[in-house]
């Protein structure tokens, strides 16, 4: 659904986007991550068609962002960083000025907008001035704007900035709603373990590069990022922290009054074989967990300097 080849983008000497590649199938959720300066909002915008390339290309369904922009707009909502509300606006009459602009007849406006403010929770702000909505509750309206023309793909420019954690979590459940009705979401962010829950894949930019790309899962393996294992057993759990420190890929043991943790860098399978040695050393093992590693530390270990690869 979106194609991003060799995408580049030069300011005088500044490369802000450097060959940059991105493939998003129909239906995935695609989290794009990196430090600030990095590059998300000039490839939202290129694919917004907003921004013009300096070289490369971006498609959307199909259509090349320079050569079609208007079929790419049918198809696209975008959600800018910064965005403009029209104070003196009712919420309802806002939603009607986006809708007419994209020739949606008023009787249908009529029976869409009631539909896109329940989507967004702001069906007791039907009557409201849009000057008196909380930053939450505007962020939400532009996000009920960009889907008047019911796009496939939605280009959201960190969506969730600015807003307090309850708010948060309530963007975080309409983006869900999204995606169970099959949209494409690109969504830019900083804040990754807000992203974590819904996110099928994930690219991570820096310096205007790609510098990872794929599922979470598989970047978190290809990047050996130490897994943590929960441990609880009966008893037993000095004879045991001696016993692991001797055991390869574990490189921390300590224990707590919930059980051991230890850092473990092998895969699945030395995971499983580590659990099998752990029984027939006759350790009687209650559980055994691996403690989700987060977005952040994949974020962490991607961007502290070239590790990936
Ligand atoms: N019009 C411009 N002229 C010159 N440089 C620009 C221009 N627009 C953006 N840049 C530079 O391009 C780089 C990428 O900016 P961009 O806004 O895409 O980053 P970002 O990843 O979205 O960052 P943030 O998370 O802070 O919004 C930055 O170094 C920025 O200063």
């Amino acid at each position: 659904m979106i194609e991003i080849h060799n995408l580049t983008k030069i300011y005088g000497s500044f490369h802000a986007l450097d060959e940059v590649n991105i493939q998003i199938d129909k239906g995935t959720v695609f989290g794009f991550v990196g430090p600030n300066g990095a590059g998300k909002t000039t490839t939202m915008s290129i694919l917004a068609t907003l921004l013009l390339p300096t070289s490369g290309t971006a498609k959307v369904g199909g259509y090349d962002v320079v050569q079609h922009p208007h079929e790419v707009r049918k198809r696209i909502g975008y959600m800018p960083d910064f965005f403009g509300v029209y104070d003196q606006f009712k919420t309802t009459e806002y939603l009607h000025f986006y809708g007419a602009s994209y020739g949606i007849p008023r009787s249908e406006r009529n029976k869409l907008i009631p539909q896109l403010l329940e989507l967004v929770n702001l069906s007791d702000k039907i009557d409201s001035y849009v000057d008196s909505l909380s930053r939450g509750m505007k962020q939400r309206l532009c996000l009920a704007r960009c889907l008047v023309h019911d796009p496939e793909v939605l280009i959201l420019d960190e969506p969730a900035s600015g807003l307090d954690p309850r708010a948060r979590i309530e963007m975080r459940e309409i983006l869900k709603e999204l995606k169970l009705m099959g949209k494409t979401i690109i969504i830019s962010s900083h804040i990754l373990p807000e992203l974590a829950e819904m996110v099928d894949e994930i690219g991570v930019i820096e310096h205007g590069r790609m510098v990872a790309q794929g599922k979470v899962a598989d970047i978190q393996n290809r990047l050996r990022v130490k897994r943590v294992l929960h441990i609880r057993m009966l008893d037993q759990t000095e004879r045991f922290s001696t016993w692991l420190k001797d055991e390869a890929y574990v490189s921390q043991v300590y224990s707590d009054a919930t059980g051991v943790h230890i850092h473990f860098s092998g895969g699945d399978l030395e995971q499983a074989e580590l659990l099998a040695r752990m029984i027939s050393a006759g350790f009687q093992i209650v559980s055994f967990n691996e403690a989700q590693t987060n977005l952040e530390d994949v974020f962490l270990e991607i961007t502290k300097g070239g590790s990936y690869e």
